[in-house]
Formats: structure tokens, C-alpha cells, sequence
């Protein structure tokens, strides 16, 4: 696939999480302004790292400049439980973000987990055909404009975790995964999906993170998030803790 991967990514290295989180809510809104040619369309991470994202884009002098209206927020994954259960990343953006902002209800495509976690991923992608208008990605024509990821520490990304079948998976843009070291079925975007983005952007925090990123840097094709790649660009934005010895070179 041509474009870009973790190895030639942008490293953006700030003091500490609140300077990773404003420096990306102002990013997210320059993008969304500057897009002019059809909806801004966005992959949210999950996990607790965006938390804090969150809330800065739901203050209201933030949120009153965002175009909500011309926005469609996807999930680059879910746990497939209720949207109740605490562990729901939907309902986490939901609570700090989504029921904070003027967002349209239907711009707001929660990951269905009332079926078997393959059928609700195949419902996802007929999801994410109807707003991309087409059946097959077409290189040039990106299906999301950001998609937001985290990466744990074992090296996942999105839910996309080490030793599973959703690794391989080239032609679905979603697919079910069962991981064998962390909770619940997940419902995740496809490594094919995610390339086709104008821009993947990876937040990043925490010294316990530091050397899963510089082995991801360093292009360690063990670990899930070495093999992120996008046709736009991919951008580590971390603080210092995370960023470690990559922030001196
Ligand atoms: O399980 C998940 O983990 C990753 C990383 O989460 P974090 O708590 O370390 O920030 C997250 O990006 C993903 O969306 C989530 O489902």
C-alpha cells in the first residue's frame, strides 16, 4: 500500500497530557474547518487516553467554533458490550462529549452491539458505505478524514490485538476480535480502513508506554501498531513521559 506508516510517521512531542490533548483539539478543529468538499468524517479512540480530548472539545468556547453539523463521528473500535456498560468507549464520548455538543443524532454512529459481534461489525461497515458512498475504497478518495488511535500496552491499536485473525484481514473494513489478554469481544476498524485516511493520528501518554513506542518506531513488526499505515499521514503526538529517549533525536 503506498502513503504512510509508523516508521516515517511525524513525532509531535509536548510537556505532559494537557498540552498533548489541547495541542490535538485545536488540530482536529483547524481540520474540520479547512474541509470544505463534503462532511469532516472522524475515527474516535477509545480507552482513557482521549478522556481528557474529550472535555476540552465539549467547553463551550471550544464547542461553539467546531462544525458539528457537518461532522460525522465514527469508532476506530468498541468492547461489544451495552451501551450502558462501563466499559463502552461509546458511552465514555457520549457522557464528556457527544451529549455536550449540538451534535446531530444522526451524524453520531455508535458500534452496534446487540448481535453477534460479527454481524454488528458487518452492520458497521454498511455503516460507514452509506456516508462514503461507495462499496469499495478509492485510493485518493479518503474514507475518513482523522482516524484518532491509542495503542496499549501490549502494542494493540484500535482493537486491533496481537496474535488474532483481524490482523489479516484485507478486505473487510471491519471485523470481530476476541482478544486472549484483555476483556470482552471488541468490534474494531480493519488495518485496510484505517489507511484510507487523510491523516491517522496516534495519542500517546505515559512513561509505561514508552518502550512499546520507541519498539512501534522502530518498525517491530510483533506488535499490531507497527503496521499502521495511511495514505495521508500518520502523527505520533505524545508527551514526554511516552516519548522517552525519541524526544532527544
Ligand atoms: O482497548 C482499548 O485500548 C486502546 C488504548 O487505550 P488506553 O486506555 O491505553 O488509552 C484504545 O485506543 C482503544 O480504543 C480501546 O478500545
Amino acid at each position: 500500500m503506498s502513503g504512510h506508516d509508523v516508521t516515517s510517521a511525524r513525532l509531535v512531542v509536548l510537556e505532559d497530557g494537557e498540552a498533548v490533548a489541547r495541542k490535538m483539539a485545536q488540530w482536529l478543529l483547524d481540520q474540520a474547518l479547512a474541509k470544505k468538499d463534503g462532511p469532516f468524517v472522524v475515527a474516535l479512540s477509545g480507552g482513557s487516553t482521549p478522556k481528557r480530548l474529550f472535555k476540552i472539545m465539549a467547553e463551550p468556547a471550544y464547542a461553539a467554533q467546531f462544525p458539528w453539523r457537518r461532522t460525522q463521528i465514527f469508532f476506530g473500535d468498541d468492547r461489544h458490550v451495552p451501551f450502558t456498560h462501563e466499559d463502552s468507549n461509546f458511552r465514555m464520548t457520549s457522557e464528556i462529549l457527544i451529549d455536550q455538543v449540538d451534535l446531530p443524532p444522526e451524524n453520531v454512529h455508535p458500534i452496534p452491539a446487540d448481535g453477534t459481534p460479527e454481524h454488528d461489525a458487518a452492520l458497521y461497515q454498511a455503516a460507514l458505505v452509506d456516508v462514503y458512498g461507495s462499496h469499495h475504497l478509492i485510493p485518493g478518495r479518503p474514507l475518513f478524514d482523522v482516524v484518532m488511535l491509542g495503542m496499549g500496552p501490549d502494542g494493540h491499536t484500535a482493537s486491533l490485538f496481537p496474535r488474532q485473525p483481524i490482523l489479516q484481514e484485507r478486505e473487510k473494513w471491519v471485523a470481530a476480535c476476541t482478544p486472549d489478554n484483555a476483556p470482552h469481544d471488541r468490534v474494531s476498524l480493519t488495518y485496510t480502513a484505517i489507511h484510507s485516511s487523510r491523516a491517522v493520528v496516534f495519542l500517546i501518554e505515559g512513561a509505561g508506554k514508552a518502550e512499546m513506542l520507541a519498539r512501534v518506531r522502530a518498525g517491530d513488526a510483533s506488535l499490531p501498531s507497527s503496521h499502521i499505515t495511511s495514505e495521508g499521514e500518520v502523527v505520533f503526538l505524545t508527551d514526554k513521559a511516552a516519548a522517552g529517549d525519541l524526544a532527544n533525536g
